[in-house]
């Protein structure tokens, strides 16, 4: 469970966060909605302690993030906006392998891993390509793969899906839903929520720093309307 508790936060003077609470269960696919600029990655970025709260407290299984940064690193699994900035080796398969290895697993169980990430991104069979020769779209799957090959038992991500093609974008969305059938809990920053609101449990929009919906996709639809989130048509 992450659980974010009256938490506020400001970047110099400019308060971006304001009195958020929110708390994502096991097994829960949450959406992150809300226009540009409206706290989504501030907000996100808390989960695994690259921000500390000003004022409140961000919580990872019960335990305060500030008081156990391990820990939280290695529950929460995080994908960023710009797959690039979380590259640490040359080819693909090193890249999604280099998690799993610091966790000290056994090569056979890095191996699976690696190779079922990979699967799960449309990727199987690409470990060997070098990463600086793969599109953007390709990036953002290795990047997706990473996190996934970690089974971290939360999984974060900050728009995922730029430059991914339609069924690459479907594919993850996919797992990432198999991922919270099976127990993880999922919280997914997207401004498109055309074709994940069928697959998600609950919405969550950020307006101005403050969570202004929070309710079952259905609930949420109307509400949406005016926060710049593109809906589906109805
Ligand atoms: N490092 C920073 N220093 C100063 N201000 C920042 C910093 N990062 C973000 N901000 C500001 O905080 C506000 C919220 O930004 P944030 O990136 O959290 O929004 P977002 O909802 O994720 O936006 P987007 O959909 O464009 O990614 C914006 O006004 C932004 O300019």
């Amino acid at each position: 469970m992450i659980e974010f508790r009256s938490v506020s936060y400001a970047f110099e003077d400019v308060s971006v966060l304001e009195d958020v609470s929110l708390t994502i269960e096991d097994g829960e696919f949450g959406l992150l909605a809300g226009a540009n600029g409206s706290g989504k990655t501030t907000l996100l970025r808390h989960c695994n302690g690259l921000l500390t709260p000003d004022d409140g407290e961000v919580l990872v299984d019960g335990t305060p993030v500030s008081d156990d940064l391990i820990a939280a690193r290695s529950s929460v699994g995080m994908v960023f906006q710009h797959p690039r900035d979380q590259f640490v080796s040359a080819t693909v398969g090193a890249d999604v392998a280099f998690g799993p290895e610091n966790l000290g697993l056994e090569r056979a169980e890095i191996d699976r891993r690696v190779d079922a990430a990979l699967e799960a991104v449309n990727m199987a069979g690409r470990a060997d390509d070098r990463i600086d020769a793969l599109s953007g779209g390709e990036q953002s799957r290795v990047a997706i793969a990473g996190a996934l090959a970690m089974d971290p038992s939360h999984l974060v991500l900050d728009e995922p899906f730029t430059g991914l093609d339609e069924p690459a974008r479907r594919s993850v969305l996919e797992r990432l839903a198999a991922l919270s059938a099976d127990g993880t809990g999922v919280l997914l920053a997207t401004h498109d929520l055309r074709d994940v609101l069928g697959l998600a449990d609950r919405v969550i929009a950020m307006q101005d720093g403050r969570v202004a919906v929070d309710g079952s996709p259905d609930d949420a639809l109307e509400d949406l309307a005016g926060l710049e989130v593109r809906v589906p048509d109805r």
